[in-house]
């Protein structure tokens, strides 16, 4: 460690206390952690023409604020996008591990400020040019790093649960950490979009709207088709990047349509499914042809820090909370008890919410007794209809808020929820509401789910189930 560089920024820290007129602001640190440091950039077209700080905490953290105003003040915006926690530390000659977090929380606000920033910058474009959205997990590390040659990286902040995710209040999100330093490993610029209120109006309103009318809503469609997706192509736009590249495993045709990955037990096509064409004609997705091993093995033969990284498995807005948990508490979904009843009318047990329920659940009824297995085939108000599994197969399924790429007799199959296979169906009636007649019974068509419509593997519509 050199005192020295780190003295010299403690007596005279750059850029501090000043107010910039026109600049972007971020903030890291609270009141958990007793730090906190604001850092503001001007950006004028690729550039950072000026930038400041204020601190409030230990010296380390004024210190850390005037390495990272030095760092990137007059440089191109991609490479103060490259500054992170390392570099904030080398300029202060290194730093014990005690004050490692001063560097944390600038890196957090100087990326905060850069992101916003980034919002209304205007770097010229490189026709090779691809921005790659990094989640913090090994696809789409995979991703940027095949694609490292011409990448730029950003990662969304979507949701911040303050009471679940205490430590999340204090510092940014890990996931955003994570995501950086992989990217600065790279040698990539990152930026952090703070999404957070477009996530809650886009995707959480419309997931608690969805479960308080009874339905079983697909928000993870509906957030890379209308907000996530949009939101990264308006920022490549601004980044001079002709494209946008996920850790998706899914492909696209010749002609622009989205198609199942070649693996198909990795298959996301469904949940890209409402992507427009304009947007799939911008989209690459570099694991295609890939399966998850050989994924794995690009990433542990590349060091990738995060090659053994476990899968995401829920809704990532729900994680450390679970869904009932959520649904009191951000929709304000009480549990309100009623009756089990079978198709004749007949009372077969007690619930203590509808919401709790899913058309085709068989687990989780608590009706014991019972002759064969029951599944809801409904909701109706408070009460949870449940029959056979014949009698949950449907082979009419309605569909509403439709688009179709193509002419809709090319439609020759559906997939009715993400994992399930595919059912050959056809398309019966016209516009954005219509009724699919399927060749074989489909056992737990879910109003709320997304219809994923099919030619072959390559999907050529979208629409909701509706009842
Ligand atoms: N918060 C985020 N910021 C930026 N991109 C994201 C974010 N979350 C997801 N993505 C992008 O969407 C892709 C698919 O996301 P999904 O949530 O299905 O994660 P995944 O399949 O587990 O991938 P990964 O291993 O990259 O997390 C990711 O590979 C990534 O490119």
């Amino acid at each position: 460690m050199d005192r020295e560089r780190f003295e010299e920024h403690l007596a005279a820290p750059q850029g501090c206390g000043v107010v910039l007129p026109g600049a972007h602001d971020g903030a890291a640190g609270g009141a958990l952690c007793g730090d906190l440091i604001r850092l503001s950039v001007v950006v004028e077209g690729d550039r950072v023409v000026a930038a400041a700080f204020d601190a409030d905490g230990c010296g380390a953290l004024t210190a850390a604020g005037s390495a990272a105003v030095t760092l990137v003040e007059g440089e191109h915006l991609f490479d103060a996008a490259r500054v992170g926690t390392t570099a904030i530390a080398a300029e202060l000659g290194g730093l014990s591990p005690g004050k490692l977090h001063a560097a944390d929380l600038a890196a957090d606000a100087l990326h905060r400020a850069l992101g916003a920033a980034a919002r209304e910058a205007a770097v010229p474009v490189d026709s090779e040019r691809v921005l790659v959205a990094m989640s913090g997990g090994v696809d789409s590390a995979v991703a940027a790093h095949l694609l490292r040659e011409n990448a730029v990286a950003v990662t969304l902040e979507l949701w911040r649960d303050e009471e679940n995710d205490a430590a999340a209040s204090c510092c940014s999100a890990d996931a955003v950490r994570l995501a950086r330093m992989v990217a600065h490993q790279m040698g990539l610029p990152h930026f952090t979009l703070d999404l957070r209120p477009e996530f809650r109006a886009g995707v959480v309103d419309p997931f608690l709207a969805g479960y308080a009318a009874g339905e079983t809503p697909n928000p993870c469609v509906s957030c890379n088709g209308h907000v996530r997706l949009d939101e990264m192509l308006t920022l490549a736009d601004r980044l001079g990047a002709p494209f946008l590249a996920t850790g998706h495993y899914a492909r696209v045709t010749e002609d622009g349509l989205l198609r199942a990955a070649a693996d198909p037990a990795k298959d996301q096509s469904y949940m890209l499914a409402a992507l427009s064409p304009a947007s799939i004609a911008r989209m690459r997705f570099p694991l295609a042809e890939l399966t998850k091993p050989q994924v794995r093995e690009i990433a542990a033969g590349a060091r990738l820090p995060v090659a053994s990284r476990a899968d995401s498995q829920d809704l990532c807005f729900l994680a450390g909370t679970g869904k009932a948990r959520f649904l009191a508490r951000h929709g304000g979904l009480e549990d309100k008890p009623g009756e089990i009843v079978t198709l004749a009318g007949d009372v077969v047990g007690a619930h203590r919410g509808a919401h709790h329920f899913t058309v085709g659940q068989r687990k989780g009824l608590g009706v014991g007794a019972a002759p064969e297995p029951l599944y809801v085939i409904r909701t109706e108000g408070t009460r949870v209809v449940v029959g056979s599994r014949d009698e949950l197969a449907t082979r009419r399924v309605r569909v509403r808020g439709a688009r179709l790429h193509r002419p809709s007799d090319e439609v020759d199959a559906v997939r009715l929820r993400y994992h399930s296979r595919a059912v050959p169906c056809r398309v019966v009636g016209e516009g954005r509401s219509f009724e699919l007649e399927l060749d074989e019974p489909f056992h737990g068509a879910a109003p709320g789910q997304t219809a994923c419509l099919l030619r072959g593997d390559v999907v050529v519509g979208v629409g909701t189930i509706t009842a």
